[in-house]
């Protein structure tokens, strides 16, 4: 489904990816680790072309990621994207933040589209909501809106860039659990996370990332039993222990 080959990517003379390659299946859900900096962000964005690469090639279902002819809307369509800032219009209600891609990029109708984001909304939990705007909803409910406005767009698979890191602690398990679900039903995911109960709980793999490279790319249980480098040992350690 994600194809990531020999992937490098440069900012200035600073090299941010180093020849990263992996693949995520379909039905696979794909938990991205590893220490601030070290190129997590980068690499995911650059799955849905929000990132430009200079080395290596990526493909989505067969469709080139950044490669002439390739549309970016039809592309950022199909490949679903929530951010750890929710990034939903704030001027908007609920129902149109859900509304105006699926019109403006799939050229649905007003109504079918409204219909769509309100039956996503009560996917969530948050169908009695629809009419508010995002200010008058906490971090946590922000960020299942920002989910179900993914879906709205019927994705071929979901790249979550710390969906969490951003929220309050107590808001933190209510988008866990939308994303459990989602695994569940055998989306394909590629998450950047800390949340390693999440990973414990539903990943197929953990990839770890250290200054750019993917330095391991293991079956989660692999990888939590015994990570083969130092510096993912490291990593857990301290992670685990927060
Ligand atoms: N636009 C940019 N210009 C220059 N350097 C950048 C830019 N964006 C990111 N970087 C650098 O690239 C490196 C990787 O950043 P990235 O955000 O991908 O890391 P990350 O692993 O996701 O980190 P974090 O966990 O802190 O979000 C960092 O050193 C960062 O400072």
């Amino acid at each position: 489904m994600i194809e990531i080959n020999n992937v490098s990517k440069w900012y200035g003379d600073f090299r941010v990816l180093t020849e990263c390659t992996t693949r995520v299946a379909a039905g696979e859900v794909v938990v991205v680790c590893g220490p601030s900096g070290s190129g997590k962000s980068t690499l995911i964005k650059c799955v849905n072309a929000l990132e430009p690469f200079n080395e290596g090639s990526i493909t989505v279902d067969g469709t080139s990621v950044g490669a002439r002819g390739t549309s970016l809307p039809k592309l950022r369509a199909r490949v679903g994207m929530v951010f750890q800032h929710f990034e939903l219009f704030p001027h908007m209600s609920i129902t149109d933040n859900l509304a105006i891609a699926q019109i403006k990029v799939l050229g649905r109708g007003r109504d079918e589209a409204r219909q769509k984001g309100l039956a996503l909304l009560d996917r969530v939990g948050l169908k009695a909501h629809a009419d508010k705007f995002p200010g008058q909803l906490s971090g946590g409910q922000q960020q299942r809106v920002a989910i179900a406005r993914a879906l709205a767009m019927d994705p071929i698979c979901m790249l979550f860039d710390e969906p969490t890191s951003a929220l309050d602690p107590e808001m933190i398990n209510e988008v866990l659990d939308v994303m459990v679900e989602l695994a569940q039903e055998g989306m394909t995911m590629m998450c950047v996370t800390h949340e390693m109960g999440f990973a414990r709980k539903v990943a197929s793999r953990v990839i770890f990332m250290d200054h750019g490279h993917i330095v391991e790319d293991d079956d989660k249980d692999a990888f939590f039993g015994n990570p083969r480098s130092e510096r993912a040992r490291q990593f857990l350690d301290k992670i685990l222990q927060h």
